[in-house]
Parts: C-alpha cells; sequence; structure tokens
C-alpha cells in the first residue's frame, strides 16, 4: 500500500435567517449564513513499524476530554459495505460512542472502497479541532497564536452554541476522507461535481446518525456556505439499505451519484451588503423546548388554511429579505453611505417577519419567539446602527441573530444592553432569562475548504 499524505479540510457553522419550519416542506426556502466558525478535520498515517498492518483508525478530538474512539474496519460480504467496529482501549473501559463520527466512518468508507479499484483502506489517524464559538464553555489556550482552546469537559459537559457542529463535523470529516482516500481526479472538494458528491453524501451520513430526517440546510451550508435553500426530498434516502444489508455499497454509490436530488442551492441570492454584518448571542436559559418541530408540524396539519396563510406571507418576507440584502450595495460597489437611512425597507421586512413567526407562536402555542426574546429582540434593534434581529432555526429561549452596521461603536452600545440585561419570568412560561453573551462570529459566505495539515502541528 502507497503511504498517502496528510489532508485536512474546514467546514462552516451556520445561522438560520429565515425560513425555520418552512424549510422543512418543498414548497418553502430558507436564508442560511455560514459563519467564520469551523469544525477542521486533519487525517494522517499512522506510522506502524514495518510489517505491521492494523485494520485501524484511530479518531481524536484533542480539545475535550476522553475525545478519543478507536475503530477497527473491515468489507462486509453481498456488496455491504465497510463495517465499523469501536475498539476500546482497555476492557475495563467502558465503550464512548459518538454517533456521528461511526456513521460518518461507515458512509464515507463505503462509498470510497465502492469508487475503488484497490479496495484496501490504509489505517489513519484523524483530528478533530473546533472553532471556540460553538461552545460557551471557558476554554484555555495552548500557546499564544494557536486559533483552538482546550475546554476541560468531556464532549457530552460541553454547552453547545447552537452554530450546527454536527453537520460542520460530517461535512468536513467526509471530505477529509474522500479528499485522503480518493486521487484528485475521482475527488476533489474544488470541482463543482465534488461538492455535489460531497453534499449527498454528507446529508445521508447526517440523516442516518441523528435518526431523523431534517431539512438539512446545515449541511447545505457547511457544504456551500451561505445560500438560499430548498430541500431535497426526503424520500431520496428512503430506499437505501441499512449499512452492512446486501447492496448497501452500491446502493449508496448511486443514491450519492445518479439519483435525482431536487435540492436547490442558490449562492447568489444570498449576500452581506458593505457595511453591515451579523452578531449571535447566546441567551443563558438553562430551557430547552424539546419537540417543537414536531409540535408546529401538528398545528399546521391540524389548521391548514390558517398555517398556509401565515407561511405564504413569512415565505415572500424571507425572499424581501434576501432580495433586499443582495440589491444593497455589496463590498464591491460600497462607497457613498450618507443619506436617508438606506436600511429603511431591511428594518421594515425583518419587523413584519417577526410580527408573522409571533403569529406562528400564539396559534401553534411554541415558543418560537417567546415574550423574552420578543423583549431583547426590541431592546436590542432599539440602538442606533442595529437593523434589526430574529430569533434564529427554530427559535426557542437560546439565541438571537442581530443584523447591524459593522461598527465599533455599535458594537459597543450593544455590549452595554447586555452587559444590564435581566428579564423576569414571564407570568406564563415561567421561563428565567440569564445572561446574554456575544458570540465572537460573524458570516462567512465560504463553505467546505481544504486547510493546510500544519496548521494543527500544536495538537496532533
Ligand atoms: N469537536 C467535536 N468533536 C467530536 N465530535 C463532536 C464535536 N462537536 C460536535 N460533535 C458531535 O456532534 C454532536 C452534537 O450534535 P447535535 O446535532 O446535537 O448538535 P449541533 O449540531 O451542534 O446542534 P444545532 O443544530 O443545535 O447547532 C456531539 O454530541 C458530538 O457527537
Ligand atoms: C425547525 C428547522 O426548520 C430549523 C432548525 O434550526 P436550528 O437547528 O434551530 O438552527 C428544522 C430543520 O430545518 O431541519
Amino acid at each position: 500500500m502507497a503511504t498517502l499524505e496528510s489532508k485536512a479540510v474546514s467546514a462552516p457553522g451556520k445561522v438560520f435567517l429565515a425560513g425555520g419550519y418552512l424549510v422543512l416542506d418543498r414548497k418553502y426556502t430558507a436564508l442560511v449564513f455560514g459563519l467564520d466558525a469551523r469544525i477542521h478535520v486533519c487525517i494522517e498515517p499512522i506510522q506502524t513499524r514495518s510489517g505491521v498492518t492494523l485494520s485501524e483508525i484511530i479518531v481524536k478530538s484533542p480539545q475535550f476530554l476522553e475525545a478519543r474512539w478507536e475503530y477497527g474496519y473491515r468489507l462486509t460480504e453481498a456488496d455491504g459495505g465497510v463495517a465499523i467496529t469501536p475498539l476500546r482501549a482497555s476492557h475495563d473501559l467502558s465503550l464512548n460512542k459518538n454517533p456521528f463520527i461511526e456513521t460518518t466512518l461507515t458512509y464515507a468508507l463505503t462509498y470510497i472502497t465502492s469508487r475503488s479499484s484497490n479496495r484496501q483502506i490504509a489505517p489513519s489517524s484523524i483530528s478533530i479541532l473546533a472553532s471556540q464559538a460553538y461552545y460557551s464553555n471557558p476554554g484555555t489556550s495552548k500557546t499564544p497564536d494557536s486559533p483552538f482552546l482546550n475546554f476541560p469537559v468531556t464532549l457530552s459537559g460541553a454547552h453547545k452554541t447552537g452554530l450546527g457542529s454536527s453537520a460542520a463535523l460530517v461535512t468536513s470529516f467526509t471530505a477529509a476522507l474522500l479528499t485522503y482516500y480518493l486521487p484528485q481526479d475521482a475527488f476533489n472538494i474544488e470541482s463543482d461535481e465534488g461538492l455535489r458528491v460531497l453534499h449527498n453524501l454528507s446529508q445521508a451520513a447526517h440523516c442516518a446518525a441523528q435518526g431523523k430526517v431534517g431539512s438539512g440546510f446545515d449541511i447545505a451550508s457547511a457544504v456551500y456556505g451561505s445560500c438560499l435553500y430548498r430541500r431535497f426530498s426526503p424520500s431520496l434516502l428512503s430506499a437505501l439499505p441499512s449499512p452492512g444489508s446486501a447492496h448497501f455499497a452500491s446502493k449508496l454509490r448511486s443514491l450519492v451519484e445518479v439519483a435525482d436530488w431536487d435540492t436547490e442551492i442558490h449562492k447568489s441570492a444570498v449576500k452581506m451588503p458593505a457595511g453591515l454584518r451579523l452578531v449571535m448571542c447566546d441567551v443563558d436559559c438553562g430551557s430547552e423546548t424539546p419537540g417543537m418541530v414536531k409540535k408546529v408540524l401538528k398545528w399546521r396539519e391540524q389548521n391548514q388554511n390558517e398555517a398556509d396563510r401565515i407561511w405564504g406571507k413569512l415565505q415572500s418576507g424571507n425572499e424581501a429579505v434576501a432580495r433586499e440584502l443582495t440589491r444593497l450595495p455589496g463590498v464591491e460597489g460600497a462607497a457613498n453611505g450618507a443619506g436617508a437611512d438606506k436600511y429603511e425597507r431591511l428594518r421594515e421586512i425583518i419587523k413584519e417577519n417577526r410580527g408573522l413567526i409571533r403569529k406562528m407562536s400564539v396559534a401553534s402555542k411554541v415558543p418560537i419567539e417567546p415574550p423574552q426574546q420578543t423583549a431583547l429582540l426590541d431592546a436590542c434593534s432599539g440602538i442606533s446602527g442595529v437593523i434589526g434581529g430574529v430569533v434564529p432555526g427554530a427559535g426557542g429561549y437560546d439565541a438571537v441573530v442581530l443584523l447591524l452596521e459593522d461598527k465599533e461603536e455599535v458594537i459597543a452600545e450593544l455590549k452595554k444592553l447586555l452587559a444590564g440585561w435581566k428579564v423576569e419570568a414571564s407570568e406564563e412560561d415561567g421561563v428565567q432569562v440569564g445572561k446574554v453573551g456575544i458570540l465572537g462570529v460573524r458570516e462567512d459566505m465560504v463553505g467546505v475548504k481544504r486547510q493546510d495539515p500544519a496548521l494543527y502541528r500544536d495538537w496532533i
């Protein structure tokens, strides 16, 4: 087996600005921004003594405690693909499972062997490194200029900020494996075909790992970066047999390469005008509202007319946001900023959309934009230079995203407001909202990209 060269890839997190819930139905679209918080995956050969070949892949997430997983792998019979077996470092240790890693390995290695004439997979060592903003736990720097932090917790103890860590992980993990094991003429993330294959394979793996088929907007933005997104038909995935069963490998390959994916991704329909930026705020609330998606969909099913009316208006409002963002001059055309408030229309559209989201909240009895978030968004929107804000994605108590002028004085005013922010428990829901922090992230248009493996030298 020839020695393979180390490779590294990263993929961005996301913030879902418009189209939460609606995007679950192909009739509607979503506006998703990629972020400059990324998950990096670096893959390199395992150094074995000459003559010793283990069928082993080691995965580490060195920023976290106990985040090391070892896997054996083998090709199964009847075209069932590659079977992955988690290995225990010692009999005394319990198996530390990471379904996202295990499933992604199964899907990506199956696809790789289905593409190669030589179906041998060489052992490798894989490291995962995530930008700080994915987690709100305080971290410590390992070296003064490392962009990554050490977190003194296990992954299950980490407090996620909701930037889509699992989708960014599955995407960059899949991209790293394909880039490493396949020759460049068979897979290249710098080509349209490479991105299409990566998108389809990552969607399939992410759905399998999550045990449900969501809209897939988070994988789409991890692959393509900021975009206007229309989902794929969920039925596309239903004909795929489970890993290990007969013909899983050829069916997976054909799903990824040949099937007619009806996903629509428009990069040019999304832009950040010159002089504006997104700011994400993490709200400490200790309250998660399980089953929000199920409840909203049930409300829609039982109140089709009312729901269609609200969703129709919201879709128009969301399209208007995208249109206005692309209409305003971008970085290339920026110059004159004076005159009447050029963001007036954007302000209005965002306000109207929030009204519709609140209507949906009240009608479905789901706290999508609950009163605590209304108070916070209204207060932030009152700061001069803040255009507006929304509850991202599914909504709830734990985050808001703001669109504002990219000026130090605006951020300073915002920080001042948030430092003193305190809302008493609302009488109806009793949810106490605590500190609101600003995450160190902003929008970024770029999706998955190759990285230099040397970037991770201090960590591997
Ligand atoms: N740095 C990491 N290293 C290894 N695994 C990780 C890492 N970050 C996330 N994961 C995996 O992803 C899981 C989190 O996925 P989950 O879908 O629950 O959250 P998320 O994608 O961040 O959520 P959201 O869509 O709300 O942003 C973790 O339990 C872990 O298995
Ligand atoms: C409610 C939904 O539309 C968005 C969920 O977004 P988030 O995970 O809250 O960022 C679900 C989905 O699109 O899969």
